[in-house]
């Protein structure tokens, strides 16, 4: 009998309580498979943040345990890199170094690693931008530079914050195909936090419901991949949009935990 892999992401009945004695988090379980494109959706306070924070290792949780490959997770590493919903870049930093900075935290940045970073700016359509300064960019091209940056020692695991929570649809619709591209390209896996309900679909291949730091549902998205315009527009699409958004009123508790497993 062949024995399942292991997870690449494990989350073990991991809670997180502050000192005044409040839980944020309950006995979260959650695993995701290497390469996998997982999204954390649930009303604004639900302790999406918090989780996505115990997987990066910048908080360590109060009860069970996040593994990352089997090991537990002590602390931030190489492997993870992490998107913010603000964007985050240095102001006195041009493009091009901004995303040179998580290589320059550790050595010398190399002609290989400029070329690496050139190739990531052409891949989210900045080429020519290389010597500009944040300020002198759009919040979404900022936007693409956080996420190139975040990809440019291109960790295995990538955790992103509604990064594009600013961004107008054009535009955000335009870097979620940047983003599905690059983690295609490197098999990255991937959590992803988002209010909203369609990005949620149309990027994961499966959606965790958060609601008063509990896990409630779990939704599979079996939509195929590449995805693009059609399935954004699909009655498919649609259905599963509208299936996410009864699960996150709670008013369809069959769509249980279990239909995940
Ligand atoms: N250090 C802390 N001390 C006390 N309460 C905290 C602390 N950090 C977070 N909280 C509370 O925990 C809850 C969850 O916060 P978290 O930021 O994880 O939520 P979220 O789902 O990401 O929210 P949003 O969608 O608004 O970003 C909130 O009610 C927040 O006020």
């Amino acid at each position: 009998m062949r024995r399942p892999a292991m997870p690449f992401v494990s989350i073990e009945q991991a809670g997180y309580g502050v000192p005044s004695g409040g839980t944020i988090l309950d006995r979260i379980d959650w695993a995701i498979g290497e390469g996998e494109f997982h999204a954390l959706v649930g009303r604004s306070g639900c302790g999406k943040t918090t989780l996505l924070k115990l997987v990066a290792g910048l908080l360590a949780p109060s009860t069970g345990a996040v593994r990352i490959q089997g090991q537990p997770v002590q602390g931030p590493g190489a492997q993870v890199g992490f998107v913010f919903q603000a964007p985050t870049l240095l102001e006195w930093r041009t493009v091009l170094d901004n995303l040179l900075l998580p290589v320059s935290l550790t050595r010398r940045p190399q002609p290989a690693d400029r070329r690496k970073a050139e190739e990531l700016l052409d891949l989210v359509g900045l080429t020519g931008l290389e010597g500009r300064y944040p300020s002198q960019l759009s919040g979404g091209q900022q936007s693409r530079v956080a996420l190139a940056r975040a990809l440019v020692t291109e960790p295995p695991l990538l955790l992103l914050d509604e990064p594009f929570a600013a961004l107008d649809a054009i535009t955000r619709e335009e870097l979620q195909d940047d983003l599905l591209n690059l983690c295609a390209r490197h098999r990255t896996t991937v959590l992803f936090v988002t209010h909203d309900i369609a990005e949620a679909v149309y990027l994961a291949d499966r959606v965790a419901v958060m609601e008063g730091g509990h896990l409630r549902h779990a939704l599979p998205v079996p939509l195929a991949r590449p995805r693009g315009r059609d399935v954004r527009y699909s009655p498919r699409f649609n259905a599963l949009c509208l299936e996410l958004r009864h699960a996150m009123d709670g008013s369809k508790s069959d769509v249980a935990l279990e239909r995940a497993s």
